[in-house]
């Protein structure tokens, strides 16, 4: 008769590739039924955007098989409940993801974009904030151009409502400002207006927020990551030497002892350029490698390479970012962006509940 304690006993020889212990001692193993040879369990992932899904899955299947019975019929059921950063004062957003750049047009707003939605497309609860001051651009990759959010009353206090599109909730500096007039944002007042839309919002439960940040390094990006516990800084670049040069100094900023922020990685935009109608050639117009090689010297994982293609810029354009399109390369690349830093904000949680 197979027992409960012989499916943990398997389970034990499982382990979590990134987090690098087994699946019981991390507490991934919930509802154990067992009826005769039928055996099922739920697999508790730390992200549903875990890329490792198929290869636990397996791992799970063997490890019962050959521990226990090769007869039994297995059912594993994978679920997810994505960690938290401790320490989080925002208590119902789990994780906070800024996006940077060190300069500008390198593609933050573009990554920023479909990295919410790619989160989103795998099941976790995503908002996005566009606090790029200097030129938000969200509102038109979201079709939400002239949106007005509402606003509500909570417990006494009027809260904004987030604007929620293609399942993402969005909350734009954009919907506060007239497009055509310029706002001479002094430093101060643009870190407030940003906190305000992180603290006076009604966001619900959040798994991940992606906040578009301006480019450079400025009082936004201090202001953030000193006053809220940050996941991590993904950094967008491109392969040109002066678009490294600045990537270089805006991770250093991250990395200083006063702002601290981890890197969950790197991504590089327009890698090369492939034409519409000879998708198969790509032209390293910009040079190649510079993302990979600057993660490489940060010692930060590369999370890959999005091409130079026309119908990214359309589909930003036209408020349907590129990622909402089914079997599209494209698409794919930017999900297998959002599920790196998906596994890189569960093992920099692991890591953090080991050392407190
Ligand atoms: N991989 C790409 N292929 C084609 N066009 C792209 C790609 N990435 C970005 N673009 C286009 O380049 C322009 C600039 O992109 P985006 O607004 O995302 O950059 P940014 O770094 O956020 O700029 P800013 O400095 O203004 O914040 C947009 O028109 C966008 O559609």
């Amino acid at each position: 008769m197979i027992t409960k304690e012989d499916v943990l006993n398997a389970l034990r020889h499982v382990e979590e590739p990134d987090l690098k212990k087994d699946l019981v001692t991390l507490n991934m193993i919930e509802d154990i039924k067992i009826d005769g040879e039928n055996v099922s369990f739920t697999v508790v992932l730390t992200t549903p955007a875990c890329p490792l899904k198929g290869l636990i899955e397996n791992a799970c299947r063997n490890a019962i098989a050959h521990f226990i019975s090769a007869e039994a019929v297995v059912e594993v059921k994978m679920t997810s409940r994505v960690t938290t950063q401790k320490n989080q004062p925002l208590t119902n957003i789990q994780n906070i993801i800024l996006v940077a750049s060190g300069k500008g047009g390198v593609g933050k707003s573009t990554v920023s974009a479909n990295l919410a939605l790619g989160l989103s497309k795998t099941g976790a609860k995503v908002g996005l904030i566009d606090a790029d001051i200097y030129g938000p651009s969200i509102p038109i990759m979201f079709g939400l151009e002239g949106t007005k959010p509402f606003a509500v009353e909570v417990e006494g206090k009027t809260k904004i409502v987030p604007v929620e599109k293609y399942g993402v909730k969005v909350l734009s500096i954009g919907f506060f400002t007239d497009p055509d007039q310029p706002v001479p944002w002094r430093g101060p007042m643009a870190s407030n207006a940003v906190k305000q839309l992180f603290n006076d919002a009604e966001w619900g439960e959040l798994d991940y927020l992606v906040v578009d940040l301006p480019p450079g390094t400025g009082d936004i990006h201090i202001t953030l990551s000193q006053t809220y516990p940050v996941a991590g800084a993904v950094i967008v670049t491109t392969p040109q030497n002066v678009a490294l040069a600045d990537t270089k100094k805006g991770i250093g900023m991250f990395m200083m002892n006063s702002i601290n922020v981890p890197l969950l990685g790197v991504v590089e935009n327009m890698s090369y350029f492939s034409p519409a109608e000879l998708p198969q050639n790509k032209y390293y117009i910009f040079g190649k490698g510079g993302g990979r090689t600057i993660a490489e010297q940060f010692n930060a994982p590369f999370l890959g390479e999005i091409p130079l293609v026309q119908s990214i810029s359309e589909a930003g354009d036209s408020g349907e970012p590129v990622i909402l399109q089914e079997n599209n390369p494209l698409s794919e690349a930017f999900i297998s962006v959002a599920e790196k830093v998906a596994q890189q904000i569960s093992i920099q949680n692991a890591r953090e509940v080991k050392e407190v």
